[in-house]
Parts: C-alpha cells; structure tokens; sequence
C-alpha cells in the first residue's frame, strides 16, 4: 500500500509565539479516509495548511505521496491536495458557478475544451449539472457547498481534506454531502481526511479517528476512540449520543461486547440484547441503579 501523507514530528509556532503544533506524526495510506477530532484552537486547521503546503515546514516533514509538498509550486500543490474549507463563501469569488470551477483548470493552461469538460464533470459529480450560469452568492448554504466541493474537485486532486464539511448544513443537506464524500473516498478512491466537531457523524465518515490536540494524542478505530470516554472528556470532546445511551443502559446491567456507534449497531445490539433476554431487555433495578444512572446523565449533561 501506497502512502499518501506521511508527517513526521511537525512542529508549528505562530509568529506570536503561539505553538499550534507539536511533534506530530500522521501517517496515511493511499485510499484510506480518517476523522481528525480535536476541541477548538487544537491545531486542525494549521495542520491542514501544512498538507496543501500552504504554510512551508522547513524540514521536509509533510511528504505527499513520498515529496514534499512545501518545495512544490502551488499549481502541483493544488493537484495532489485539495482542501475544502468550513466557509463555502472562503472559496467562491467569481460572477458564475461555471467560472469558480474554471479557475483552477485555467490557471493551470489547460484548453478550454479540457476546462468544459472537467467543470461539467466536477458540477455531476456534486449534482450541480445546470448551475454553470448561476451566481454563487445567490445560491443556498448547501448548494454553495457543492459548489467550492466542485471548484476543487476540478483539480483532479489525489487528497481530498475537508474542514468542518457539516457545519451549518441542514440536515438533508448533511446527509447529502456526508453521502458525497463517502462516494468520493470509495468509488474513486481519492484518499480523503475529514475534521469535525460533529461526533454523531463521524462514525458514518471514518473508520479511523485521530485525536489532536496540539499533538497526536490517540490513533485508532472509531470503536476504539469512541468507547474511550475519559479520552474524550480529557480533550473536551463530546461523547455520541449512542455511546451515552448505552453506557446509561449499562448502569441497568445491559451491556453489549462492542460499543455501538451507528444506528445500525445498535439497533442490532438492542436485538441481541433483547434475545438474550428472552424477548424483552431486563432492566436490573436495585439501590444503585437510579444513582448510577443519574450520575452518567448528569455527566454527559456537563
Ligand atoms: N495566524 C495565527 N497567528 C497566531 N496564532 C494562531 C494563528 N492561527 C491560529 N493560531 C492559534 O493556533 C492554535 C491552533 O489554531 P487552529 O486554528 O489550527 O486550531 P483548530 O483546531 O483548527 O481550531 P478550531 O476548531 O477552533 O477551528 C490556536 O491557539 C490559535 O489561536
């Protein structure tokens, strides 16, 4: 397997003396899709600006696909790593939808039949074919979304990296986009790494999180991370609501092997338990479950 992002031992200190970053090592193979969590100010965003060499480490330690993206000029850069920010309004500057996606393939000298086609292929991809006339400004929230999505998608680029992809979406526009990355990361492999503060949903994104907080501090399996509260609380990050109805359901001595993450997982977890149980889940009552239980839900009501 292919690496697509290798960091080793980053470092970033802010011309105030602000450390963002401290010793950080990510490594990523190609076609693999990661979460990175962190609580605010944990240094996500300066990494990001690392992988799309928009900040240079002067070591040599962000290697894309084995070369370092900080000697790269920013035409390579943009074709290896395409990052997708919080704000679709950070990405859009021109008068039409079709212009915003042109504007990387123009840039880079491509004909502009080679520029059709990638703009037509990049508004399809992101369920925009149509929009090419329309002003981006005038579009909504989600819709604009997609359209910074297709500006960047236009660029072929190998990494995709999105910061914050839900926030202020509506729910059916959540859904949408989340479904949209996915196709991205397995149907075309494009090797992908998702911020978000939206712990429900990671788990439909990633199978592996890593957990920032100015360093590395924790690399695994969404089950791992997830069934990992004190690792959570300790980087004050919230806990999915899933987790916290089953640790609740674990003070009435209803327990499952696997933490579930999904409503798939759970819903299967509760049919076992539920059979186990001979068709209906016992809930043990004795004089320590309602402190118990009032002391988890007073926990995860903090
Ligand atoms: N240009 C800058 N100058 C000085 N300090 C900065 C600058 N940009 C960010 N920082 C500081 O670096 C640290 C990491 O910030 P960063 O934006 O990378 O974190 P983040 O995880 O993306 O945060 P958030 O989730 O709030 O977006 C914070 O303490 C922040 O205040």
């Amino acid at each position: 397997m292919k690496k697509a992002i290798e960091i080793t031992n980053l470092n970033h200190q802010y011309s105030d003396g602000t450390i963002s970053l401290e010793n950080v090592s990510i490594s990523v193979d190609e076609g693999e899709m990661i979460a990175i969590i962190g609580q605010n100010g944990a240094g996500k965003t300066t990494l990001f600006l690392h992988l799309n060499g928009s900040i240079k480490s002067p070591d040599k330690n962000v290697l894309i696909f084995g070369e370092n993206i900080g000697t790269m000029q920013v035409e390579e850069r943009i074709c290896r790593v395409g990052v997708v920010f919080q704000d679709p309004d950070d990405q859009l500057f021109m008068p039409t939808v079709y212009d915003d996606v042109a504007f990387g393939p123009i840039n880079m000298g491509l004909s502009k039949e080679e520029t059709d086609r990638r703009v037509k292929e990049a508004l399809e991809t992101v369920g925009l074919s149509g929009f090419e006339n329309r002003v981006p400004h005038h579009m909504s929230y989600g819709q604009k979304k997609r359209a910074a999505l297709a500006a960047v998608l236009s660029m072929q680029p190998k990494i995709l990296v999105f910061d914050e992809p839900t926030a202020n979406l509506d729910p059916k526009s959540r859904a949408i986009f989340i479904r949209l990355i996915n196709d991205l990361n397995r149907n075309m492999g494009i090797t992908t790494i998702v911020a978000m503060h939206d712990v429900n949903a990671v788990p439909s994104v990633a199978d592996r999180i890593i957990v920032l907080n100015r360093t590395v501090v924790a690399d695994g399996s969404s089950q791992e991370i997830f069934s990992d509260i004190e690792l959570l609380e300790e980087n004050n990050l919230e806990v999915p609501e899933i987790c916290k109805l089953f640790c609740i359901l674990g003070c009435y001595g209803c327990t499952c092997d696997t933490v579930p993450l999904t409503m798939e997982e759970a819903a299967l977890a509760l049919d076992k338990m539920t059979g186990n149980n001979g068709g209906n889940v016992a809930l043990k009552k004795d004089e320590h479950t309602d402190e118990n239980v009032k002391s988890t839900i007073c926990r995860f009501s903090l």
